[in-house]
């Protein structure tokens, strides 16, 4: 059920099923029921458009009225603003999957009087590929889906918009996915295996993960902390100059990063947090280094309107800030500028936010939904590439590493809780991932 579909694909899955009316009434009725489950019966206006939205409003009207409710049905385009504002409760039926172009100013203000609102499919005006606006879009209390859900429902400003999210079985078959084969998921544990740790590892087969440390140091540290609480069994800090030891434990390796590029062991690197205006030289090296490398922070500044000079990275985590320095500003299609990204770079391109985005240059994506508000706290983003970076280690490839990285924290977050600093992330890393990966039986050795 990770699966999301565009409208595109919908339409597509629609015309696998057949069906047509049986579909309706299926998604109709699950309407009806989702608004029972919630609302006492009050006056209730259905909004229905053109297509087969609008049939889904019909058929939930005639489901409520079965029960008793007292239910009118006005068609888009001949309601007017007063009866709206009248109504109890307004179903949304006006477009759904098929919203062409922008919703009109007249549209709008009927949407505009509803004070409580339940949304079929999608508020109208949401574009459900995107989660973008087309032109006015309403706050809906409810939205019901069905089948897969889409990637506006989780893409922002639309998933603020849906309310509370349903989604529905109406009896599409599952079988139908085969011959769609989508490439957009909504980011969890099924997308990705944490790798069981051996029994007989040691400290290098865990994973080697080397930070590079610049003049803010602090941000490497939090790099290095992510990296060690997610499993990687040799972590350093690569510093260009001797400073006070750290925590016990975090190796610091103040040499020259040819001398440290000369031991093959170091595979892993991240750079650019804290790194400052070496950023841009270090990171070349790595790369000609041939180094499996999370580029963040600093290095992507350095590569400011030039993509080309990640060409080697293996994940890159900007915020939209940096992602628009390096790639152009962002407009309403946040998903496909991250797809462009990661195919332009041939690194998977984690476009950090409060619905972070994770794309592989082969066109998958993963849209996160897990991460809290409070996540947006100094730091966070460096945590986040050690993460990364601790993954790769243990050889998880590129786009499972950052999707299960982005949910660890995110769920991290959420368990720690409001009040967030960046250094409770790794803390609370081991329990999360022991119940995700394979369990230890010292019986199976
Ligand atoms: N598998 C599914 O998901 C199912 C989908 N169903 C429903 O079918 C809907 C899709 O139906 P349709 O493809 O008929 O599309 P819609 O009902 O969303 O609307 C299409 C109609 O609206 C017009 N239109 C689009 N944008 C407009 C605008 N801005 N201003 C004025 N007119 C505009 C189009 O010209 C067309 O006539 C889904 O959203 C869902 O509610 C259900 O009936 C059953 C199964
Ligand atoms: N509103 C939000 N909701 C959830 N997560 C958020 C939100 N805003 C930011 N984040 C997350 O917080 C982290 C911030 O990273 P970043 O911007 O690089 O900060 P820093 O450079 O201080 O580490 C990212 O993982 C991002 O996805
Ligand atoms: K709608």
């Amino acid at each position: 059920m990770n699966e999301l579909l565009t409208p595109a694909e919908m339409g597509r899955a629609d015309a696998l099923a057949g069906n047509a009316q049986a579909l309706m009434d299926a998604a109709g009725r699950a309407v009806a029921r989702a608004i029972m489950q919630r609302y006492a019966p009050c006056s209730t206006l259905v909004l229905a458009g053109p297509g087969n939205n609008g049939g889904d409003g019909h058929v939930a009207a005639d489901y409520l009225r079965q029960a008793g409710w007292a239910v009118t049905v006005r068609a888009w385009n001949k309601a007017s603003v007063a009866e709206v504002a009248r109504a109890g409760l307004v179903i949304d039926a006006i477009f759904g999957a098929g919203l062409a172009r922008d919703v009109s100013p007249e549209v709008a203000a009927l949407l505009r009087a509803a004070k409580r609102l339940v949304a079929i499919d999608v508020p109208s005006g949401l574009d459900g590929a995107t989660g973008a606006v087309r032109g006015y879009a309403p706050q809906a209390e409810l939205t019901v889906t069905f089948f897969r859900a889409k990637p506006g429902h989780y893409l922002y400003p639309g998933r603020g918009l849906c309310g509370e999210l349903v989604l529905r079985d109406i009896g599409l078959p599952g079988s139908v996915l085969a011959q769609i084969n989508p490439q957009t998921w909504v980011n969890g544990p099924a997308l990705w295996h944490l790798p069981a740790r051996a029994p007989t590892g040691h400290k290098y087969s865990a994973g080697d993960v080397s930070v590079l440390c610049g003049n803010m140091p602090g941000a490497a540290r939090l790099a290095c902390a992510g990296a060690r609480r997610a499993g990687a069994g040799m972590v350093t800090l690569a510093a260009d100059a001797p400073f006070l030891p750290p925590e016990a434990g975090l190796i610091v390796r103040a040499e020259p990063l040819e001398v440290l590029l000369q031991d093959a062991r170091r595979k892993i690197w991240v750079c650019g947090p804290g790194l400052g205006p070496l950023a841009g030289h270090k990171l070349a090296r790595l790369i000609a280094a041939g180094r499996i490398i999370v580029a963040d922070a600093d290095a992507l500044t350095a590569c400011a309107g030039a993509p080309e000079k990640l060409r080697g990275a293996a994940v890159i985590t900007p915020h939209e800030g940096e992602f628009s320095r390096v790639f152009g500003s962002l407009r309403h299609d946040r998903l496909s500028a991250a797809r462009a990204a990661a195919r332009a770079t041939g690194a998977v391109a984690v476009l950090k936010g409060a619905d972070t985005i994770i794309a592989a240059p082969d066109g998958r994506a993963a849209i996160n939904a897990n991460a809290p508000p409070y996540l947006a706290s100094g730091g966070t983003g460096d945590v986040l590439a050690g993460i990364i970076a601790a993954l790769l280690a243990q050889e998880m490839p590129a786009f499972e590493a950052a999707c299960a990285a982005v949910w660890l924290h995110g769920a991290a977050a959420l368990k720690v809780g409001p009040g967030l600093l960046a250094e409770d992330i790794p803390a609370v890393l081991g329990p999360l991932m022991a119940r995700l990966r394979p369990p230890f039986n010292p019986a199976d050795y």
